[in-house]
């Protein structure tokens, strides 16, 4: 019977096989892992010194010298630490890993000799240990001898069958990672895969002997008997209890396991075919995996509140906008028409994400091949606090060392003597893997770990009585909340964003200068006649054409008055019978004087060409904006992170709708959801609308509303007293991170040296639209533009900044406040020139032809520019784009106002013992204790989200607690001690 062949051997040369299935006790293969014995279980760590205010460095070697204090003259150690000195040894590793290497060849030979002579090895092998071992040897036919025969017998025959062979690699790779301390492959994945090949294959060959031996029709048990070194013991044995369980539903199992096991171990989430799924049942599946994702990404994100040494996942490059040039001949084409190539977009690629990292904490490495101490800290305890204790495990001796680690596997750090903790790697670190030696450092060298910076005095610290050093080191560790030096990647949460292409804007053709020579000529005839109707006489003209306008540059004669020719601009601008003339007298830096003519057929500047143009793929503006193209046909790009603000006016009809679509579209393609908000405000309703569908992507709004975009005027207010206390929150946080600006604290944040336990995020720049400000100012007067005005002033270093548009640029929509903080300003066309002089301090705009003419201006410089043009159909694209990305759960949430979720705005629900949140009178003591009002505290103290604990500011706020919001300084605490505190709870409502 198939079923008992391992119990009852037939006669003949196998009769010899050993009566039981299995040997009592086979021999352990040699152990791949020399480090790995048991760990001292709780190495106490050593006391701590009482806090004192030495810095850290200067402590870890206070420490390090009391450590080094009592130990006397090196010497050999007897016993336990003798033997772990040798375990340290490179020799012995050397020993170790070039014994598996051959013993690896060994098993080769012996296995395959087996697959020729293990049959009548059997006998011999059986009979060992009952005749002298030499006799035996001169009996055994295997190429290796008796000890041959032996090994493959019992791994073959007894184990696994020729699934045994699969043994052979992970010796190998044992023996080649500790010779050449490579640091590719990792040892636990390597035995997994080799533990199953040989438990699968070996299952699914006994199967196949089983089935071959049973008591079927057609069953062959000779044959069976004969191939019955193809599964081993084991595969023999677990086949015939599951053949007997489920019968040929053992294959389907083993089916089943497999594609289990290569799913988890090769981490497969999606398939290569998809077969016949509808669309819509497509779409229904990626939007329940898009759920998971984020179900997960929000697990994830608790996890790190929970454990904030946890590392991070792989280093994700931003993704900025790959620029790949179109083809020469359309570079060609612009080259002629004097304009700048266009550039396509190809989305930059991005990379998936990789496997979690298994590593339980920050690893530093340092020295490699110098001389090194390993300093094994042990894992954080579960509150996640770093409260580690600092346990000395372990001693290099010369360039290599191994560690013994506790379970589970502890955060290290790895230090040179001499030199300071230079990174931190975070590598999926086993007990093997330490065992061969330091890790290699990181391809990527991350940013120096700054806050773990530490000095090793000397040789002698690397003692396991070091154990002052290494706490020294796990304070460093604690206090500085120092993190994995994976850099954080903000864009991380949608790893998988695709900037929209250029493809989804209309393609008008390449540019074609639609001046004639002829047209040309006459108006320069025409200049010089008229001028020369004046006595002015011109030594020089030249002409530069632009998409709309002309510019005809004269040098006059000498000793002609610049003045003159300005004053004749209306009779320059009548002979040539053509609105729109505007004189630049002379042109700054040029020391000519420009007429600007209109042509009589204009061009329209696509912004298809000016997206794609090489200027605006390539800048590196924070926050660029593609707004048209100069006279001199160069695409005009600005960066709105320098402005910081910008002011838009310009008759009704004349382009701004279409130039702020421009803005926000050039804002889109360079900037990802992670790194930019937008408010939109459109008290109009309909101008922005088109925008509401990239809510959970790019919009920002106030907790607890349903329209991202504000088009009521009380929201209105709410949104931008919301706007400020954001940015009160963001100077606080620059406060705390002694950051000048939203760029260093950002830059600080992405380095993880700024810890999200205290309250620091990733601050995206916020941008605050507001499409027509004259009906704001009309309905809200003071109510807009204080927080307007404020916004402006301070707004420039965190990050938020304002684009204000109006039809009416009179004085009381754009105020002296208001324009005052707004140096960058855009005027399309106006109908006055008092409008022009109101907002662009000149006049100029009144002579501008409007269909996105414009007058940009900072500062002193004024240029014009033909605003790009861009179609309803074409943001709609481009929207929808980003919509049917995977997004946020939500819009950005701002800080929530008092009196926001009621529409009077009067702040009385921080009043309202009823809506008094739970956790007012612990924040109010908090706030008493600490003598600082500011939010960051208390969303640090008590462990608060941001919006709750501005919520909770105001209601001190209303409690008379603490005093007003005062910009970037913390606000006053108005009672002096814990004591007047208690007295006014008691005495407020409850
Ligand atoms: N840059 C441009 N290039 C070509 N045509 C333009 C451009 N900008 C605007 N136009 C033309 O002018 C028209 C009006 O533009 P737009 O809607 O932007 O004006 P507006 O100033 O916002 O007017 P309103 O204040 O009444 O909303 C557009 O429909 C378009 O035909």
């Amino acid at each position: 019977m198939a079923d008992n062949r391992y119990k009852n051997p037939p006669p003949g040369p196998s009769a010899n096989r050993p009566a039981e299935g299995r040997p009592a006790a086979a021999p352990r293969a040699n152990a791949p892992r020399p480090a790995a014995e048991p760990a001292p279980a709780a190495a106490p760590r050593p006391p701590r010194p009482a806090a004192t205010n030495q810095p850290k460095a200067a402590k870890a070697a206070a420490q390090a010298q009391a450590a080094r204090a009592p130990r006397g003259p090196r010497g050999p150690i007897p016993g336990v630490a003798g033997l772990k000195a040798l375990v340290r040894d490179r020799r012995f590793h050397l020993f170790i890993g070039f014994g598996l290497l051959l013993g690896s060849l060994y098993l080769t030979i012996a296995f395959t000799s087996f697959l020729f002579t293990g049959h009548a090895d059997q006998s011999v092998v059986a009979a060992m240990g009952t005749i002298p071992t030499k006799e035996a040897g001169q009996e055994s036919n295997n190429w290796l001898g008796l000890l041959g025969a032996w090994a493959a017998q019992l791994f073959i025959y007894k184990l696994f069958g020729v699934a045994a062979f699969a043994l052979i690699p992970i010796v190998f790779f044992l023996g080649y990672k500790i010779v050449f301390r490579t640091a590719t492959g990792s040892v636990s994945y390597v035995l997994a895969l080799g533990l199953f090949t040989m438990a699968w294959l070996s299952t699914l060959l006994g199967y196949v002997v089983v089935a071959l031996g049973a008591p079927a029709p057609g069953a062959d048990p000779a044959l069976a008997h004969r191939l019955d070194f193809l599964c081993g013991g084991v595969g023999f044995e677990t086949a015939s209890w599951l053949s007997s369980l489920i019968g040929w539903g053992t294959v389907l199992l083993l089916a089943f396991v497999l594609i289990s096991f290569v799913v988890f171990f090769f981490n497969i989430t999606t398939l290569p075919f998809n077969f016949g799924r509808s669309a819509a049942r497509a779409e229904a599946d990626e939007d329940a995996e898009l759920t998971a994702e984020i179900e997960a990404e929000e697990a994830a994100a608790a996890a790190a509140q929970a454990r904030p040494l946890a590392p991070k996942p792989t280093p994700r490059a931003p993704a900025p906008l790959a620029p790949a040039f179109a083809a020469e001949e359309t570079e060609d084409e612009y080259a002629a028409a004097g304009a700048s190539a266009p550039v396509e977009y190809e989305p930059a690629p991005q990379p998936s994400p990789g496997p979690a990292l298994s590593v339980a904490g920050p690893l530093a490495v340092a020295g490699i091949g110098a001389p090194a101490v390993a300093l094994a800290v042990a894992p954080a305890v579960a509150t996640g606090a770093a409260a580690a204790a600092a346990v000395p495990l372990a001693v290099a001796s010369g360039p290599s060392f191994s560690v013994e680690m506790p379970e589970p596997e502890p955060e290290v750090a790895f230090v040179a003597p001499g030199a300071p903790v230079v990174a931190t790697v975070p590598t999926p670190l086993s007990l093997a893997d330490l065992a061969d030696g330091p890790p290699a450092p990181s391809p990527k060298p991350q940013a120096p770990s700054t806050n773990l910076e530490i000095t090793v005095p000397s040789r002698d610290d690397l003692d396991p009585n070091a154990g002052a050093a290494i706490a020294a080191v796990a304070d460093e560790v604690e206090d500085a909340d120092a993190m994995p030096d994976v850099n954080y990647d903000p864009t991380l949460d949608l790893s998988r964003y695709q900037y929209p292409t250029l493809e989804l804007l209309t393609d008008y053709g390449v540019a074609k200068a639609q001046v004639t020579q002829q047209e040309l000529e006459a108006n320069k005839d025409r200049i010089v006649e008229t001028l020369g109707h004046y006595g002015i006489t011109i030594a020089s003209i030249k002409a530069t054409i632009g998409p709309t306008v002309t510019l005809y540059e004269i040098v006059p004669e000498a000793g002609v008055r610049i003045s003159k020719i300005k004053s004749l601009e209306d009779d320059i601008a009548l002979s040539l019978a053509a609105l729109g003339i505007r004189i630049i007298a002379p042109i700054p830096g040029k020391g000519t004087i420009g007429i600007e003519v209109p042509n009589a057929k204009k061009e329209m500047v696509s912004i298809r060409s000016v997206l794609g143009s090489e200027k605006f793929a390539r800048t590196e503006m924070d926050l660029p904006i593609a707004f048209g193209r100069t006279i001199t046909n160069e695409v005009f790009v600005a960066d709105l992170a320098k402005m910081p603000h910008l002011l838009m006016a310009g008759a009704t009809g004349q382009g701004k709708s279409v130039g702020l679509n421009v803005i926000l579209a050039s804002l889109l393609y360079k900037r990802h959801p992670a790194q930019l908000k937008f408010v939109l405000v459109d008290p109009k309703k309909v101008e922005l609308s088109i925008f509401n569908k990239i809510e959970r992507h790019y919009l920002a709004k106030l907790p607890d509303t349903d329209e991202p975009i504000i088009t009521d005027t009380k929201k209105v207010v709410h949104t931008l007293n919301s706007l400020c206390m954001e940015m009160d929150r963001r100077y606080d946080l620059l406060k705390e991170a002694g950051c000048r600006n939203l760029k260093e604290y950002n830059a600080k944040f992405v380095l993880r040296k700024l810890n999200p336990k205290k309250g620091h995020r990733y601050l995206p720049f916020i941008v605050l639209v507001i499409d027509e400000l004259a009906d704001l100012m009309m309905t809200a007067g003071k109510e807009v533009e204080t927080p307007i005005a404020r916004l402006a002033q301070l707004a420039r270093a965190i990050g938020i900044h304002l684009i204000v548009a109006t039809q009416r640029p009179s004085v009381n929509v754009i105020t002296g406040i208001i324009k005052a903080n707004f140096p960058c300003r855009i005027s399309f066309k106006v109908t006055s020139k008092i409008d022009s002089r109101t907002i662009l301090d000149t006049g100029g705009a009144d002579q501008l032809i409007g269909q996105g003419d414009m007058l940009f201006s900072a500062g002193s410089d004024l240029i014009r520019v033909q605003c790009a043009f861009i179609d309803t159909p074409e943001v709609d694209r481009v929207c929808d784009f980003i919509s049917e990305q995977q997004g946020y759960s939500d819009a950005y949430l701002l800080p929530e106002v008092a009196g926001a979720e009621g529409d009077d705005g009067s702040g009385q629900d921080a009043g309202d013992p009823a809506e008094r949140d739970t956790m007012f009178e612990e924040a109010a003591r908090c706030i008493v204790l600490h003598q600082q009002g500011s939010t960051s505290l208390l969303q640090r103290k008590l462990k608060l989200g941001y919006n709750r604990a501005g919520r909770l500011i105001d209601q001190l706020q209303h409690a008379g607690i603490v005093g007003p919001f005062e910009g970037s300084k913390a606000r006053d605490v108005l009672i002096p001690d814990e004591y007047q505190l208690e007295q006014l709870l008691n005495s407020m409502p409850k």
